[in-house]
Formats: structure tokens, C-alpha cells, sequence
């Protein structure tokens, strides 16, 4: 099965123009390495982010109650668990602003599936309600205050693609090619906690250079692993090497994916994916998204 969620498309492109909704894209890992264990226990990595032109929408209303309304329901999740909810609360309190929302997400995103859709959501409910509320927080401030959320949230809310270190929140920007990819979700929910708290993890790659990146020595550290506890992310792996492909999991999984050369190779591709799967065809994009919609408010 294969979905259509590409920013482009028609539908999604005239609710973007209509100066309405928000997008809150895909990201990538390039490659991810685990240097380290800090003492809280969480993992100093290195990775390359680039984001995709597909994701989630969101929809904000402004209120003048002090109230913050999510419209949507995810299922599992209490409203306060939302990140969409909590990074409203957060930066209306850290502001003192006494404006309100309600936000409406259009999940599209799987969730558990590596490409970050959580992290996205909350650092686009942070710039858009900046933007909305004119709160007036720096793109610093507000990715110090999505760092508390999640660690991949700063390179949402930096916009721009972004070598990594630390947890997430030391970013250099890079400019990777951009190429078509198709991205695969294997139909496993992946919890990235598990992942991180398994002793068989790999916590010891020695610190890389893009230019190692550059000459292939870079891959996902947890792929080893993640083939063992969800055997469909490797299942997924496979099929993408068996077409030809350089096959890559993003984050802890479970999303698969490989650069193809060109939107009919793509395509085509995907028209071959076994029905199980779902699978996306999508560009890499270096800015995001959700850059540009923030400069269509500003302008
Ligand atoms: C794997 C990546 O997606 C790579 O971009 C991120 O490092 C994960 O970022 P994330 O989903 O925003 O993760 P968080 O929600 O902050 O953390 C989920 C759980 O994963 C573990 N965790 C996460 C990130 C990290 N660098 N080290 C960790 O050990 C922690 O146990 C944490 O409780
Ligand atoms: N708005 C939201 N969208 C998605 N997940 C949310 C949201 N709010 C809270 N969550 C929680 O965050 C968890 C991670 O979701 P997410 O979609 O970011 O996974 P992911 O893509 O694997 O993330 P990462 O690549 O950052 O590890 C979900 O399983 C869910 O419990």
C-alpha cells in the first residue's frame, strides 16, 4: 500500500497557500552513531538530519481564554501527553502569555517510526504559536525549550539540515544532496526507549568526520539490533537491497529507506512494494518545510 502526504500535493499545497496550516515535516537520519553514554543515562550520538517534503499539517485558531485545545485525538494518548499540547503549555508559561490555542493536527505520520513525527509536531507548534501568539522567542530559545520535550526537536525548530552531536542539539548546518527517496514503514511501532535501554546496543563508535560520512564509512548503529527485536524492519532492509538499493534505517526504526535516482525510478519501485508495507516517495529537503511557511508569515 502506498499513501500520498508530499507538501505538494494538490490538496495539501492549497491548504499551505491558504496561509492557514502549518506543515510539520519528516526527518531523516542520514547515518546515526553512539558515541557515548551520559551520566543521566541518556546517548551522545552523531548523525546527518535532512528533512522530507512530507509529513504532518497543523491548523492553529488563536484564542483570547488562555485555553489550550488540541482538536485531534491520538489514539493511546491523553491529551496532556500530546506534544502538540505540551509545547503550547510550555511556551505559553515560559512566556507569560496570556493568549490561547486551539491546534488540529493532521496526523499522517507513523508514529514509532523514526522519522520523528512526535519531535515535528511540537517544535512546529512552537514556531507557529511564536509566530501567532508574537511571543517573540529566538529560534535558540525556542529549540532550548524543545530540547526539554525531545531531543530531536531543536533540529525541527533550526529548520535547516544538520550534522548533530550531543543529544540532538549541537548543529552545524550541512547541505547533503537532495535526492528522491523511497522511505518504507515496515508496520512496527518501534519505541525508541527500548532501543536505547537494550545492553546488546552498539555505544561505542569512535567519533566520525563528514568526510567519513562522505566516503561511506558512516551507517545506523541500530539497525544490528532493531533487525533482532522487529525482524520486519530487517525484512524491509532486505527487500531494499535485493532491488539494488543502498538500504538505510532512520533513527531506532522502524522506517526504511534508499536514495533512488530519479521520481520514476522511485515510483516504479514503490509500485512493487509487498502490500504489508506502506511506503512514500519523497525529496530530501536541506530547508525545511517549515522555513518556509514561517518566512510566508513574516512576509
Ligand atoms: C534516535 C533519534 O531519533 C535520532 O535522531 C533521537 O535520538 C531520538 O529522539 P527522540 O525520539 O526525540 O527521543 P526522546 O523522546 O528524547 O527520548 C526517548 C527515550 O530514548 C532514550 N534516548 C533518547 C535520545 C538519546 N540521545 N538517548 C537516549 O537514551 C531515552 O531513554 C528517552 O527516554
Ligand atoms: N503529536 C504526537 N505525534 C506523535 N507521537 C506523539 C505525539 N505526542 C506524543 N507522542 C508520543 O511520542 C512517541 C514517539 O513518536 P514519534 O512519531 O516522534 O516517533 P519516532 O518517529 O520514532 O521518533 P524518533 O525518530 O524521534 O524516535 C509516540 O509513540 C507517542 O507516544
Amino acid at each position: 500500500m502506498n499513501t500520498q502526504l508530499n507538501f505538494a500535493d494538490q490538496q495539501w499545497a492549497a491548504s499551505l497557500e491558504s496561509g492557514k496550516a502549518w506543515p510539520a515535516p519528516a526527518k531523516l537520519n542520514l547515518f546515526l552513531h553512539i558515541t557515548g553514554r551520559r551520566a543521566d543515562g541518556y546517548h551522545e550520538l552523531q548523525t546527518l538530519f535532512q528533512f522530507l517534503d512530507i509529513g504532518d499539517l497543523l491548523d492553529f485558531a488563536i484564542t483570547d481564554d488562555g485555553q489550550i485545545t488540541c482538536l485531534h485525538h491520538l489514539q493511546g494518548l491523553n491529551p496532556e501527553q500530546d506534544l502538540c499540547w505540551r509545547a503550547a503549555r510550555l511556551l505559553q508559561k515560559s512566556t507569560g502569555c496570556s493568549a490561547g490555542a486551539q491546534i488540529h493536527l493532521y496526523k499522517q505520520l507513523p508514529m514509532g517510526g523514526g522519522l520523528g513525527g512526535g519531535s515535528s509536531d511540537a517544535a512546529t507548534v512552537l514556531v507557529a504559536l511564536n509566530a501567532l501568539w508574537n511571543t517573540q522567542l529566538s529560534s535558540e530559545e525556542l529549540a532550548a525549550l524543545g530540547l526539554s520535550l525531545g531531543a530531536d526537536v531543536p533540529i525541527f525548530v533550526h529548520a535547516q539540515a544538520a550534522w548533530a552531536e550531543g543529544v540532538g542539539e549541537y548543529l552545524q548546518a550541512a547541505d547533503p544532496p537532495e535526492p528522491i527517496y523511497l522511505v518504507i514503514h515496515p508496520g512496527v511501532h518501534v519505541a525508541t526507549g527500548r532501543v536505547f535501554s537494550d545492553p546488546g546496543l552498539t555505544r561505542t563508535c569512535p567519533p566520525i568526520t563528514m568526510s567519513d560520512f562522505i566516503l561511506g564509512r558512516a551507517g545506523n548503529v541500530c539497525e544490528p539490533l532493531v533487525r533482532r527485536l522487529y525482524p520486519e524492519v530487517g525484512e524491509a532492509l532486505d527487500w531494499l537491497s535485493n532491488a539494488g538499493c543502498e538500504a538505510r534505517m532512520t533513527g531506532t526504526g522502524s522506517c526504511v529507506f534508499a536514495a533512488l535516482g530519479d521520481q520514476a525510478a522511485a515510483q516504479n519501485l514503490l509500485g512493487s512494494l509487498p502490500s504489508r508495507w506502506t511506503g512514500w516517495v519523497a525529496r530530501g529537503r536541506n530547508q525545511s518545510p517549515l522555513m518556509d511557511r514561517l518566512q510566508l508569515f513574516e512576509n
